[in-house]
């Protein structure tokens, strides 16, 4: 496809006639949906071999992240004035007039602007279809978003989740699993969707006794958190440059993250405190913390990881810090001799998830996801929970944490499993543990923080004590 387009243009091999940022974004978006890919992993080498830097990789970037949100809108505007469904439209041409559609829908290039580059980019990738998408972009470009959400979505009184999916762009079961979530409230599930289509903020960790985070934010030029003592804001930038965090004092960890992990540090335990336990630890964000918080008080933290590459990147993250991580499969407690039963005193079961609580870092992931995804996920939740309160001394602590709102995830999955394990707990109230004052943490005894609400992922927690 390159070196057609190479060919084409006449310009150097591999080099299309199109601008670069443009292509750059074509590539990244034609990436995930041929080959499955990330955006966020494939985009950075694209950026690089293109030799993109500074506000032309940034407008790639915006392109690439903001063409995959708005997907499900920018298909069914296309549907419309393409006059044919979206997906019988050849897969180069259709991804270059989802990029021209984002540009003239969301973005302040000149409708003319967003036109050309977006011929010149299908003339470069697919054959003989320049007419046609001239037509289709002119055709996009003769309202604004919110006339064609007037045009294409149900009103919002006879269909609420089907108004919301089309005008926020979100698949319509995650809309609902939002709602249900937010308590059947659509002003609140609205604000949650507008706020997923955002680029997320970078948090950094300052690692207690490793940095104060003030003066990290004076390092790194950002601000001290909001919510959790260790969070520093970051401006923007590449974080993975900063020597804060290439020598270990810090790490890469959204603010939710900080403040359930240091959640289950907190909450008080009669007795032995030295045996931490954390169930599901790749790659390694809440062991960093936990490992930090562990060496302040002469604690260890066992770190538990079923994948061999994820549990290197705990082994990684927990450099120099009191962690003893095992590669193995969580569900083993009791059976693997390094995982006894009634041993931990802290245990945190981060457990895999559908991850619909951090969709703003993940910008295809909506797409992906599908409610039989769930079925799978729960049990090995349950599972994971239930080993986890194995796990548990009598008086220990369990945390169970998703990054996710969906019911059946949280609520759900802790009271079956707590009822299927046969492990007597109770629920400690979780809001204790998070920082006094914090607005939105509900009635209790769980916690589900939100984006639109306290600018984290949309993490939950869920406390609970061994009796
Ligand atoms: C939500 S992620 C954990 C994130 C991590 N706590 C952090 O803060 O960086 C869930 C992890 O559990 C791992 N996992 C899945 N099944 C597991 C099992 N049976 N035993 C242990 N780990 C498992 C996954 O590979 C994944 O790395």
């Amino acid at each position: 496809m390159r070196e057609t387009a190479a060919r084409r243009s006449g310009e150097r091999r591999g080099r299309p006639m199109v601008d670069r940022p443009r292509y750059a974004a074509y590539e990244a978006v034609a990436a995930v949906h041929r080959d499955d890919a990330y955006a966020n992993l494939v985009l950075p080498a694209i950026l690089t071999d293109a030799g993109l830097f500074g506000r032309d990789a940034a407008f790639a970037t915006e392109l690439t992240y903001g063409t995959l949100r708005h997907l499900g809108t920018l298909d069914a505007i296309l549907t419309d004035a393409a006059g044919r469904d979206v997906q019988r439209i050849d897969p180069p041409v259709r991804d270059a007039l989802r990029i021209g559609a984002y540009q003239l829908l969301h973005t302040r290039v000149p409708a003319h602007a967003a036109v050309s580059s977006t011929v010149d980019l299908v003339r470069a990738v697919g054959q003989g279809a320049t007419g046609f998408a001239n037509a289709v972009l002119r055709e996009v470009a003769t309202r604004d978003l919110d006339e064609w959400v007037t045009r294409l979505a149900p009103s919002i009184d006879s269909d609420p989740v089907g108004h919301l999916a089309l005008a926020y762009s979100h698949p319509q079961w995650i809309v609902r699993a939002f709602n249900e979530a937010l308590g059947g409230d659509f002003g609140e599930t609205t604000r949650l969707l507008i706020e997923d289509n955002e680029r997320p903020p970078v948090h950094l960790c300052a690692r207690p006794g490793l940095v104060d985070p003030v003066d990290l934010a004076d390092e790194v030029g950002g601000a001290p958190g909001a919510f959790s003592p260790y969070a520093v804001y970051l401006a923007g930038g590449a974080p993975g440059e900063l020597a804060a965090v290439a020598d270990g004092r810090a790490h890469v960890q959204d603010e939710g993250s900080q403040l359930v992990a240091n959640a289950l540090a907190l909450a008080p335990v009669d007795g032995p405190d030295g045996r931490w336990l954390d169930l599901c630890a790749g790659p390694g964000g809440k062991s960093g913390l936990l490992g930090a918080l562990a060496a302040q008080r002469d604690a260890r933290l066992t770190a538990v990881e079923v994948a061999e590459h994820r549990a290197r990147l705990v082994a990684g993250a927990t450099r120099g810090l009191p962690v003893t991580v095992l590669n193995t499969d969580g569900r083993l407690v009791g059976t693997e001799p390094k995982l006894p039963e009634e041993h931990f005193d802290r245990v945190l079961v981060d457990a895999p998830c559908t991850g619909l609580g951090s969709l703003r870092r993940r910008p295809e992931s909506r797409w992906r996801r599908q409610p039989s995804d769930l079925s799978a996920l729960t049990r090995l939740q349950r599972e994971l929970l239930a080993a986890g309160l194995r796990a548990a001394r009598p008086g220990g602590l369990v945390a169970y944490v998703t990054c996710s709102p969906h019911t059946v995830e949280t609520h759900v999955t802790v009271t079956e499993a707590a009822r299927r394990s046969g492990v007597p707990v109770d629920f400690v109230d979780a809001r204790t543990v998070l920082p006094a004052g914090m607005p939105g943490l509900g009635d209790g005894p769980t916690v589900q923080l939100w984006p639109h609400r306290h600018g984290t992922d949309a993490m939950f927690l869920a406390l609970l004590r061994r009796t």
